[in-house]
């Protein structure tokens, strides 16, 4: 007997009235464009995507080949600010409104126009406005922010008619300024990119990091300083010994922002930000930027924003296509086998018989130097970093293999964020990370500033959750999914794996993949009992999301059916669009379908079942 459930039902989420689908052609610069970017897999419908609200600036960036570095790979990545009142992008750094001597200093650096990332950015933070901001990995956003702070403090001095710099010998230092960052190495790192965009403007910056002597850091305070770069735990022994105090911050930025509000940050900063005499959001101004911002953070983050602009540019939480990404399939005991083989071929094919800088990623810090000395022990030139190394270890670590005397690094996540090595051709995910967000940050080690670069993980049995999250990635960046990936994937789904709960949302949600979590509504979900005719139910959970207000992802999952039938969703689109079927099997058990399409009418029907 057929059975029929509801076939003009129209589930809540569908009803046009609650969202409406914008018809504004103004806003929509970049034109329609297939949901999946149009590679055509699977979440391809061949539709066009609606119109994107008016509060987000939809920018298609041009591409017009004249930058020196190759930046033109990053021209085409969509970009997306929403938030209220959005100051509209630059094309130029002349036509940012930056200090004169800071712009020289731009020239100096030879950085010809700015990157997509910057062009937003520059202006948004030089009006004054707080901001969150993604973007790829590699794209430039230590410039974003560092070039608006460097810019205002010096406009500050000269409008007030006198230098803000601290007085020499002062006990206590008042930055402008604060930098946060998670890592000591990024840390000097930005102490270093805000050195050469201050040159010979008077700014001073002075970094402060635990591992390293603080009598040394002090000392250099006590010469003033307009920004601090710290990690949270040195700055806090800092501020209760007295010897600096943050009451004059104007800025503060939080690099890797993700990273310094997930578990293992979020108490310190909370105390930085909150209870150590910071002026409050809206009398400074903040800056968070991160190539991810899952939701979760997102909403952590707001706390500390005022009236904020959220930017994402390109796929967010992607990483970019310039990286050629690698999925093997090595067991754990072939791993070191592999790693071999994959070493021996980059001898060969290295430029001027030196072979190119590999970072190698293992998962604990006893794996880096167990794999250290078997490399060594093999004939290959390596070292290892991980936060069990004294800091003067890590710094001649890393000295050594950017200078390419020891061009293989291996490395645990101490090293998978920020850190802008020039020259590093390869990054081997020997252990995969049990997070996609890390993935993309340490294969973001390699294809930096316009380059190219190749990205090979070795996944073995008990990576499968996070599968799933994998497949999305490698889609989004346009890289070839091994077929045996997709089982894994399956695997990890129903053994509830897929990593960190946002994933496999995110990445089902697709298009860029980040989102301003204020233009997110959580998911609603709903339970329906259907029967037939002798009384049996099928239980069915329906959940959505708001991807914006055009945009639904809704899954429908079949709960108790014990019988086979076929489970059907019809998906109208109010707009006529787009109509089609999507259908899975109930073999006795569960099913889901998932649906990602516009907004309009649900029809389900649970057939062949009596
Ligand atoms: N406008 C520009 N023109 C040319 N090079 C630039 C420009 N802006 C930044 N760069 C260079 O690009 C490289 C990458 O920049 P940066 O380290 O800031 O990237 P990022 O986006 O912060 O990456 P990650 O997410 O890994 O931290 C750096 O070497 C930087 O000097």
């Amino acid at each position: 007997m057929l059975w029929s459930y509801a076939s003009h039902y129209v589930p809540p989420q569908h009803r046009t009235n609650s969202f409406q689908t914008l018809t504004d052609d103004s806003t929509s610069r970049g034109g329609a464009r297939p949901r999946d970017g149009g590679r055509g897999g699977s979440g391809s419908r061949g539709f066009s995507r609606p119109r994107i609200p008016s509060n987000r600036l939809p920018v298609e960036e041009p591409q017009d080949g004249s930058d020196a570095i190759n930046f033109d790979a990053y021209e085409s990545v969509p970009v997306e600010a929403s938030g209220k009142d959005v100051p509209p992008p630059v094309n130029t750094f002349n036509e940012a409104d930056l200090d004169e001597g800071l712009k020289r200093n731009i020239d100096r650096c030879k950085y010809v126009k700015p990157t997509p990332v910057q062009r937003h950015a520059i202006p948004i933070a030089s009006a004054g406005r707080d901001l969150m901001a993604c973007a790829q990995t590699g794209s430039g956003k230590t410039a974003a922010f560092c070039f608006p702070i460097i810019s205002g403090i010096l406009k500050g001095r000269s409008l007030s008619g006198f230098s803000s710099m601290p007085a020499r010998g002062a006990a206590v230092a008042y930055p402008t300024a604060l930098i946060l960052s998670p890592t000591r190495e990024l840390s000097c790192q930005i102490r270093d990119e805000a050195n050469k965009y201050a040159h010979q403007t008077g700014v001073k910056v002075v970094v402060a990091y635990g591992g390293a002597p603080i009598t040394q850091q002090l000392r250099l305070m006590e010469k003033g300083v307009d920004i601090l770069v710290a990690t949270p735990g040195r700055l806090v022994d800092i501020i209760e010994r007295e010897r600096v105090s943050l009451t004059k911050i104007k800025y503060l930025a939080l690099d890797e922002a993700d990273r310094m509000l997930d578990m293992g940050f979020e108490h310190q900063i909370r105390k930085i930000v909150e209870q150590m005499q910071m002026p409050s959001p809206g009398i400074r101004q903040t800056l968070l930027f991160s190539a991810t911002f899952p939701n979760d953070i997102q909403k952590l983050a707001s706390d500390f924003l005022s009236n904020y602009i959220f930017l994402s540019v390109g796929r967010v939480g992607s990483s970019t296509e310039l990286i050629v990404q690698k999925i093997e399939l090595v067991q754990d005991m072939d791993k070191r086998d592999h790693l071999i083989n994959h070493l021996r071929r980059q001898k060969v094919h290295g430029a001027n018989g030196k072979h190119a800088l590999t970072l190698v990623f293992v998962e604990t810090k006893r794996g880096a130097d167990v794999l250290e000395g078997w490399l060594l022990r093999s004939g290959f030139s390596a070292v290892a970093i991980h936060g069990d190394k004294v800091q003067m270890e890590r710094e001649r670590a890393l000295r050594s293999f950017k200078s390419g005397l020891t061009p293989i690094l291996v490395a645990t996540d101490v090293a998978s964020r920020g850190l802008d090595i020039p020259h590093v051709a390869h990054v081997i995910n020997f252990d995969l990370p049990r997070d996609i967000d890390n993935y993309v940050h340490r294969i973001g080690r390699t294809g930096r500033a316009g380059k190219s670069g190749l990205a090979t993980a070795f996944f073995s049995d008990k990576n499968s959750p996070i599968a799933k999250a994998l497949i999305g990635l490698l889609q989004e960046a346009n890289q070839e999914v091994p077929s045996w990936l997709n089982q894994y994937a399956t695997e990890g789904s129903s053994s509830g794996g897929g990593g960190r709960g946002y994933e496999a949302q995110r990445y089902r949600s697709g298009s860029y993949g980040g989102h301003d979590f204020r233009n997110v509504t959580e998911p609603e979900v709903q339970n329906y009992n259907c029967y037939n005719t002798n009384g049996n139910a099928v239980q069915f959970v329906e959940s959505y999301t708001a991807d914006d207000a055009s945009y639904v992802d809704t899954s429908y999952d079949i709960q108790n059916s014990n019988i086979d039938c076929s489970f059907e969703c019809l998906h109208i689109a109010s707009s006529g669009s787009y109509n089609h079927t999507d259908s899975c099997e109930l073999n006795g058990g569960g099913g889901r379908v998932e649906e990602d399409g516009p907004r309009g009418y649900a029809s389900i029907v649970a057939t062949g079942w009596d």
